[in-house]
């Protein structure tokens, strides 16, 4: 049996560029990058540098001008629209900064909108491991409203879990949270990351959220601009100011 060691999430020179003629805009430049399995990578850069578009483009929520975007062993760049849809709903999972919960819903129903919605059902047991993993056997039947912003943002990841997704793209996922709530989260997302061997790709400009990371990858200018292996907050920071305004 041959081993494959495929990425979770590979990019080859992949380019956005939005608009055309002298107001183009590069979003990002002739990008290859690739994130290992089970691990958890941080994006950097300065304002402007491109992580969203990054992200938008790693997860098919946005295609790439040029190139072409891996998720496992499949090309997203050559899906049409409906297999993508598909592949977003079942292999991939979100989690945004605005916690983007449905009000009128209980927890257990939020956590479980992304099986309503059409996903494959997961294995029994891991709704509960996913519900029991952040914390939230005993809020179930509460609502968003009544919950801290600590836990909203638990239950998004839930959510984002519960399909048992190979990739969670987290967009700022701390950034309306304070910092010792923002470290819980943080610290759950590594849990995940080690207890289940799914890969999380998350973008942010806290030198301390990106130092819970495996790995942080820089962009500047739509390019990339190096990384760094088990990052401190320190290490981090500096190679921030090395690339300028932040
Ligand atoms: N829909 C769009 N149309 C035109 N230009 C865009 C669009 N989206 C992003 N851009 C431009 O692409 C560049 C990269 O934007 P992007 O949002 O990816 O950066 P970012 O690193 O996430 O920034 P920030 O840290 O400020 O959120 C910026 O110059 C931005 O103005």
């Amino acid at each position: 049996m041959t081993m494959t060691t495929t990425a979770a999430v590979g990019l080859t020179e992949v380019s956005k560029v939005y608009g055309s003629g002298p107001g183009a805009v590069t979003a990002l430049d002739k990008v290859t990058v690739s994130l290992s399995r089970g691990t958890f990578t941080a994006i950097m850069g300065p304002s402007g540098s491109g992580k969203s578009t990054f992200l938008h483009c790693a997860a098919g929520l946005d295609r790439p001008t040029h190139g072409t975007v891996r998720l496992g062993d499949i090309d997203l760049t050559g899906l049409r629209e409906r297999a993508l849809t598909e592949l977003r709903r079942s292999r991939v999972g979100f989690v945004f900064q605005a916690y983007n919960l449905v009000p009128s819903l209980t927890v257990r129903q939020n956590i479980e909108l992304p099986l309503v919605l059409g996903a494959a059902a997961p294995e029994a047991g891991w709704l509960q491991h996913v519900v029991t993993t952040v914390g939230l056997a005993d809020r179930l039947g509460h609502r968003p409203a009544e919950l801290s912003g600590g836990q909203q943002q638990r239950v998004a990841i839930a959510r984002a879990l519960v399909t048992r997704p190979e990739v969670v793209f987290a967009d700022e996922p701390t950034g309306a949270l304070d910092t010792r709530t923002g470290r819980q989260v943080l610290e759950l997302l590594r849990a995940v990351v080690r207890t289940t061997g799914q890969t999380v790709v998350m973008v942010t400009h806290d030198p301390g959220a990106a130092s819970f990371a495996d790995r942080v990858v820089f962009l500047a200018d739509g390019r990339l601009a190096g990384a760094l292996e088990s990052p401190t907050a320190a290490a981090v920071a500096e190679r921030m100011t090395g690339l300028g305004e932040w």
